[in-house]
């Protein structure tokens, strides 16, 4: 498999497939980086929980839940950490990729190491920050390639072989219609790389916006679905 040219920014050393590119010619300068985390808690493989942003940076779009590492933590610290201060919930995450995030005329660029959870412990709980909702995911964000995701999304419970009756419906999205993920709604880049945190493929991808967030460039590659 030939190596691939990674944009600037990222660095990777497993093997890497393109996965999506495009945009305008030349990447935007940037001077400096600033390490950021973003986390997503996925059930049965068929309902994410995002949150609305109802302040700072991002205001009125859907996200994950994560934000700047502190001085002395790991991104994974940082992103338990974020967790629980913008959903009030407490989950394994294991690291599902890196994007590499820069606005025409912003300071610094983003490295937001990117977190998923199967499961979680807690209750949901809106804060100051963050509206989090549950939310179906539309088959257009499911590979059919992916051999590991089983999600049926002609039912709440997805047919997961692996869930069992005990591990039972979650009391928070039980029994409810929910709404698909709001793409449109969310950060342009998302919808290139979200398949491949469903499918469980480790992705790696740049995505630059100019000052009025209009997506100028973007780059997204993943692991082969094989080796993942
Ligand atoms: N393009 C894109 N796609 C997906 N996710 C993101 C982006 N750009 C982003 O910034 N993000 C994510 C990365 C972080 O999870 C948040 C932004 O964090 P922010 O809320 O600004 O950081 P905090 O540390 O929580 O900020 P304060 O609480 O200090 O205001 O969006």
């Amino acid at each position: 498999m030939a190596t691939l040219q990674l944009p600037p920014g990222l660095e990777y050393n497993g093997q890497l497939v393109e996965t999506s590119n495009g945009g305008v010619s030349d990447w935007v300068a940037y001077k400096k980086v600033k390490l950021y985390t973003n986390a997503f808690v996925i059930l049965n493989d068929a309902k994410v929980l995002l949150g609305y942003k109802k302040r700072g940076f991002g205001t009125g779009l859907w996200n994950g839940f994560g934000g700047k590492v502190d001085p002395g933590e790991t991104p994974l610290q940082a992103a338990v950490r974020e967790l629980e201060e913008e959903a009030g919930i407490e989950a394994p995450l294991e690291h599902c990729g890196v994007l590499f995030f820069v606005v025409d005329g912003a300071d610094a660029a983003f490295h937001i190491d990117i977190f998923r959870a199967d499961e979680y412990t807690g209750t949901v709980s809106e804060t100051d920050e963050m509206r989090p909702e549950w939310f179906s995911v539309q088959k257009e964000l499911l590979p059919l390639t992916n051999p590991q995701t089983t999600a049926d999304h002609d039912h709440d419970h997805a047919a997961n072989p692996q869930a069992t009756e005990e591990e039972g419906p979650e009391p928070e999205t039980e029994g409810l219609p929910l709404p698909d993920i709001p793409l449109k709604q969310m950060w342009a880049d998302d919808e290139f790389w979200m398949p491949l945190m469903f499918s469980r493929r480790f992705f790696v991808g740049r995505a630059d916006f100019d000052a009025d967030d209009k997506m100028l460039k973007w780059w997204f590659a993943a692991a082969p679905a094989s080796l993942s």
